[in-house]
């Protein structure tokens, strides 16, 4: 099992343009229309599988919200610090 980040390594580790909500890390992904978010999504989802570490996603209009803790630890860890990077690169 993964150990929890400090509140230091998750300040330095989460990628530019994810913040720390209590336990977990989030980003909003803003898109130029609809279907690009959805098709983002998609690619994201590809890439939680293969990771096997999931996100919580929300999607809205020409916006997604993505969610990440690891729920086994009970808060953030390197996992989701690591996820966070793949993500970014689907866009
Ligand atoms: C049994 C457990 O759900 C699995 O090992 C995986 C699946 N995906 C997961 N995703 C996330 N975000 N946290 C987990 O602890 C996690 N566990």
């Amino acid at each position: 099992m993964a150990d929890l980040l400090t509140d230091d390594e998750i300040a330095r580790k989460a990628p530019d343009g994810w913040e720390r909500e209590g336990d977990e890390i989030v980003k909003t992904y803003e898109f130029d229309d609809y279907l690009k978010g959805v098709e983002f999504v998609t690619r994201v989802g590809e890439v939680a599988e293969e990771q096997f570490h999931h996100p919580e996603i929300r999607v809205g209009y020409k916006e997604v919200e993505i969610r990440l803790t690891s729920h086994e630890e009970g808060g953030i860890t390197e996992k989701d610090v690591r996820l966070a990077g793949l993500f970014d690169d689907e866009v």
